[in-house]
């Protein structure tokens, strides 16, 4: 099996990480699918560490060229209509990867393309997009992927090869839904605490202090994959706790970008869906509670135009 055609939906942050690899390794193989305002946008060039790329475009509209893989980076509160949108790029054997963060877009998406489709991902790289300028460090972290199965397919054997020629540093995990909750640790104690606080990625790593207030929702976290069967370590929770050392200490994570965006951040995929999940098994998620009203406050803040002193 070989990867020739890439479609991919979400040019920010992370869809431009992963973007000038592909395009190198597959040229015109690889489209970006875009609506007419997201094109013209994209067609007077992306400038990514730099350097500007104008890559092939396709509108969501175009039949009869599908890919054989299609990948998925936009935020939370896009993924429906992105799901609507790659409808035409996705073929009979067509797999689809999300490199959303959280633990349910690839459960989302299956509803709607079937879980044989699904190639389970994460990102632990660290991007930060402002206007149409990206900066990322590819050493900040890596692409995992893999099989809801944990077996080594030919499709993931084919995925690791394409990532290979493109340069994106990846890994297959032994098992990747695990992988996904351990991810997920990082972002349910990082992202909100940053939105919340305005704090740059160097809060989460030179502060003791932070430390303590990180643990509170990492031991809710721990809980609730005890009760759906994860289970989560010590050892995992402890790990997690140094695991942003690599990202730039002036970097944002992606909630504290869309606060400053103005834009609705990904509160439901993370601290909502730990709420929903912790009414389900019976486990008390206070903590996550308190954050997600919390990050309500700071959207309708920024809704309504209201400054922080
Ligand atoms: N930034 C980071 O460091 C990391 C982010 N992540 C996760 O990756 C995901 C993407 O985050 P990030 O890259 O930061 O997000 P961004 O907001 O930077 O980028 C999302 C992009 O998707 C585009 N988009 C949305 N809907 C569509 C659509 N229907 N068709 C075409 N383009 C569309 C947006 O365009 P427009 O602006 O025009 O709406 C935007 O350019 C999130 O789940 C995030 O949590 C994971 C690891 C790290
Ligand atoms: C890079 C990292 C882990 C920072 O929290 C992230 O996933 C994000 O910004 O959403």
């Amino acid at each position: 099996m070989e990867i020739k055609k890439v479609s991919m939906i979400g040019m920010g942050a992370i869809g431009c990480s992963v973007a000038p690899g592909l395009f190198k390794a597959l040229g015109n193989g690889f489209r970006v699918i875009a609506d007419e305002k997201r094109k013209s946008k994209l067609e007077s060039g992306i400038v990514i560490n730099d350097e500007t790329y104008k890559f092939p475009v396709v509108s969501p509209e175009e039949k009869g060229d599908e890919a054989d893989l299609v990948i998925l980076a936009v935020k939370y509160g896009h993924l429906e209509q992105a799901i609507v949108d790659i409808e035409n790029q996705v073929g009979p054997n067509t797999m689809i990867m999300s490199l959303l963060n959280g633990i349910s877009s690839e459960g989302i998406i299956a509803k709607h393309y079937g879980e044989d489709r699904m190639i389970y991902s994460l990102t632990s790289i660290n991007a930060v997009m402002k206007g149409n300028a990206v900066k990322v460090s590819l050493d900040s972290g890596e692409f995992m992927f893999g099989e809801k199965e944990n077996i080594i397919s030919e499709r993931v054997k084919a995925i690791a090869k394409l990532f290979e020629e493109a340069k994106l540093p990846y890994s297959i995990p032994e098992n990747i839904e695990y992988a996904i909750w351990k991810k997920y640790l990082i972002n349910t104690s990082i992202n909100p605490i940053a939105a919340v606080m305005r704090a740059k990625n160097g809060f989460f790593q030179d502060l003791d202090s932070m430390k303590l207030v990180r643990k509170s929702i990492i031991d809710e976290v721990q809980k609730v994959s005890n009760a759906v069967g994860v289970c989560l370590t010590d050892e995992d929770c402890e790990e997690i706790l140094t695991v942003s050392k690599n990202y730039n200490p002036n970097g944002k994570c992606s909630m504290l970008q869309d606060v400053e965006a103005g834009r609705k951040t990904e509160k439901d995929m993370f601290l909502g869906t730990l709420i929903e999940l912790g009414e389900k098994y019976n486990v008390d998620v206070p903590i996550a509670k308190f954050l997600y009203h919390m990050i309500s406050v700071v959207e309708e803040a920024n809704e309504k135009g209201m400054q922080i002193a």
